[in-house]
Parts: structure tokens; sequence; C-alpha cells
């Protein structure tokens, strides 16, 4: 039974005999669980209102009240927490109610303290495994989504995200929309020491400042209107881990001054709840829109974005490295073919041209839409111009003969189709009629 103390354990014991309290708390307690008792179902409520519990044990027979009524109100004070009925022989029926009605088990008195620490491990175990799965799904997609690049502007960036991913510095993740900021992000929390903990993102635009605010500091139960369950808050949810603010410019004004004391102090108060949280958050934030003139015009606030960019990374756009696209295609291929049954394995000649050309506007999310539609349209191993949907926007991007340009435009935009097209620079230089090493210095000259 050793998970108990590395899933960590904050057990409620709910009954009206000292006794019983007393040699639960004993077994438990021995176990490193920590543990708090209540006599009533008024104490529990108390203690439900101050504290985070992530199990009950809950007898149903307290004094005249009705057990089901206690349940509803702890499910309503904290339904994250788990609760095991504790109940007599002679009332297992009202125990299988309860279970109906929200409980996770039951456990019938007298029981063994084997018996007891069974029970508390395994619902420990369930409370814990919403916030490993999340951990794991990080994992994963980090192992098969590992960033990286071939663009040295795009390298840069990750050596020095790489660099401070270990640090507790807040982070600003700049670059225009679907260029890669969330991927970003979640790769940063990847590298850090918190990343077995829980990377929770908010998406700011979508929450007004009421529901922003009981979004990320939670709120209890009653607080407004319509607000019939505590929640943990997010904040809570990313203790130990990383809190992603997803889109920080839309992050409304009238809060900010809470979410800089938050970031400043690592304090917070639910909504409706007086009591003053802590919890230990390294803030991740990206946005697309210019902050520091946002600033000026008074629309964000100057002391917060000071707290959130200890750190700027920007992020190319990526029209400005093409040398990103091939890979990126390739494994978006890759990953749809799968998914989807395709028999798509790769690009012919034209369709590699047109995606190297093409100016991308909706960046690495536009590609990787791109990718997905073809990859169900193709119907064959090679994947063709006409399977992207690129045709005319790929057309009016690319230089056309005839139209004004100097030479070395149109040199420079067909030695880049050709190259995008061609497996090695000798089969490119074959094409072109020009030797390897003119090639080479042509290809330096324009910088691609
Ligand atoms: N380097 C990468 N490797 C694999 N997938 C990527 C990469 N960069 C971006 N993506 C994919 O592109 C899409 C857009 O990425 P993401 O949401 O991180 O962009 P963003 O800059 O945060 O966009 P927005 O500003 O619109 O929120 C996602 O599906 C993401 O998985």
């Amino acid at each position: 039974m050793e998970q108990s103390t590395d899933i960590g354990g904050r057990i409620l014991l709910v009954d009206d005999e000292a006794a019983i309290l007393r040699t639960f708390r004993y077994c438990l307690e021995d176990r490193g669980y920590s543990v708090a008792t209540a006599a009533s179902s008024a104490q529990a409520e108390a203690i439900l209102q101050r504290q985070v519990f992530d199990l009950c044990f809950l007898d149903l027979r307290l004094g005249d009240e009705s057990g089901l009524d206690v349940l509803q109100q702890m499910r309503g004070i904290a339904p994250w927490m788990r609760v095991v009925i504790v109940t007599a022989h002679s009332a297992v029926d009202t125990a299988v109610d309860a279970i109906q009605a929200g409980a996770a088990d039951y456990l019938v008195k007298p029981c063994s303290p084997e018996q007891l620490r069974l029970a508390a491990a395994k619902q420990l175990e369930v409370r814990q495994m919403a916030a490993r799965l999340e951990a794991l799904e990080g994992e994963i997609r980090k192992r098969n989504d590992a960033i990286g690049s071939n663009s040295p502007a795009m390298m840069g960036v990750l050596e020095t995200a790489r660099q401070f991913a270990d640090t507790d510095a807040n982070i600003l993740i700049l670059g225009e929309s679907g260029t890669g900021k969330g991927e970003l992000a979640h790769a940063i929390h990847g590298w850090s020491r918190r990343s077995k903990k829980a990377f929770v993102t908010i998406n700011c635009p979508s929450l007004s400042a009421d529901l922003m605010e009981s979004e990320l500091f939670g709120h209890s139960r009653g607080a407004f209107t319509g607000a019939t369950e505590s929640t943990l808050g997010r904040v809570s949810q990313a203790d130990g881990g990383t809190l992603f603010l997803d889109e920080i410019g839309d992050f409304p004004l009238a809060l900010q001054p809470k979410l800089l004391r938050f970031i400043q102090d690592k304090e917070y108060e639910r909504v409706g709840d007086p009591v003053t949280r802590r919890a230990d958050v390294r803030i991740l934030a990206a946005t697309n829109l210019n902050l520091e003139e946002m600033v000026r015009e008074g629309r964000f606030r100057e002391d917060l974005l000071y707290r959130l960019n200890v750190i700027t990374l920007t992020i190319p756009p990526l029209r400005e490295r093409p040398e990103d696209v091939r890979d990126l295609a390739e494994r978006f291929l890759a990953h749809f073919v799968k998914n989807y049954g395709r028999p798509a394995r790769g690009f012919g000649a034209g369709a590699t041209a047109a995606l190297r050309t093409y100016r991308w506007p909706g960046n690495v999310r536009e590609l990787r839409n791109v990718i997905e539609r073809a990859s169900i349209i193709c119907p064959q191993a090679m994947i063709e111009v006409s399977h992207l949907g690129l045709g005319e926007q790929v057309a009016s991007n690319a230089p056309r003969v005839g139209e004004a340009l100097s030479l070395e435009e149109l040199e420079k935009a067909h030695i880049a189709g050709v190259l995008a097209a061609s497996e090695t620079l000798e089969q490119a230089a074959r094409i072109l009629g020009i030797d390897a090493s003119t090639l080479y210095r042509k290809r330096k000259q324009y910088g691609l």
C-alpha cells in the first residue's frame, strides 16, 4: 500500500462516535494520509468550506439528520471529493441509495484497519486518475509531437525556450495565430521539472470578467446565482504545475489586478469565499496582439505585462521558416493517414512545390488542416497539388512569367520551386541545367 503517500491524500472522517473517529484516524494517519474529523454535518460543512479534501468517510447515521441530505450537501460543496459511506450491516440498503446519489463506495461496520486502508487507497487512486491522465496525455503529445525545427530563427526560439523551461520565470509567447504558441507552451511545460504535474489552459477571450474570475480562482456554492456547486478553479488545478493563459490580450481589464496579485504573491480567494489560499503555479501566456500598444491605449496593465514578459519568445510565421513546411507536412500526413486509414504516403513534386511557395496566412494550423483534408480526399499513394486545394492561391502567390519582376526575383522563385520539388541538390541542379556548385552559390545568395 505504498501508493498512499505518493498519490497524497487529504481525508475527512465524519461520524458521531468519537471512538470510531479515533480508530479510523489512527489507521489512516499511520499510512501517511492527512486526516481531519467532524462529529456532525455542521462541523463537516464548516471544515469543507475551509479545506480541500480528496476523500470522505461518511457515517450515514448522524443523529436525526438524513444521511442522504448530508451527502448531497457535501457533493455541493466539494464535488471532486470521493465519498465512501460507512454503514451498519442492517442499513446496507441506504448505502446502496447513497451510491445512486453519487457516493463512490460503502464500507460495512465493523471493518478491519486493512479494509479501511484499502478503501482509502482505492478511492484516492481514482481521485488522482484525471490529473494523471492529463499528465500522461501531455507526455504522449510531447513524444508524438516533439516540437522541432530546421529554421535558424525557430531553432533560436526553441533553444531559449529550453534554457528557461526549468526556471520558474514567466514566459510570454508572441506570434501570429496558428504559429504554434500553445504547442510551445506545452513543450516548455514538458521540459520543466513541473512536467509530471498538470498543464492547465485558460482561453481568455471566451470568458467575461465574472466568469473568468470563478474559472480562474474557483467559487463557493451560492457565491452567485447558478453557483449550485463549489469549484476548485484552474489555479488550484494547476498547483505545482503550469497555467497557460492563451490569448492573454483578451484578459478582462477589470480582473487584471487580481491576476497580478496572484502572480506576485501566489495568493488568491475563491469567489464568495474570504479564505485566502495559496498555489504554486508557473505562468505562461500567449498572444498575437501588441500588448505594448494596448498598454499605451490603457487596455492592458503595464505592471501585469512586466510580470508576464520576464522572458519573451516570438515564434516566426510559417512563411518565414519555409524549411519547416516539408517536415511538418510529412508528420501531419503520417498522423492523418493512420487515423483515417487512407492510402497517401507522400507528396508529388507539384504538391511539394506548392506547399513551399504558398504563404500560409493561417500558419501551422492552416498547414495541418490542408494536409488533413488532402489525406482524406487523396485516393492514391501520392498527394498531388489538386488535393491540397491551394491551386488559385499558390498560382497567385507564385510570380508569373511576363509579370513586372526583375530576372533575379523570377530566378529566385524558380530555383526555390525546383529545390522544393527535388530530392537532392544534384537533381535540382540537373533540372535547372547548372552545376551543383553554382546552385549552391545561388542558394546562399538568395537565402534559400
Ligand atoms: N511545431 C509543431 N508541431 C506540430 N504541430 C504543431 C506545431 N506548431 C503548431 N502545431 C499545430 O498547429 C495548430 C495550431 O497551433 P497552436 O494552437 O499552438 O497555435 P497558436 O499560435 O497558439 O494559435 P492561436 O493564436 O490561434 O491560439 C495546432 O493543431 C498544433 O497542434
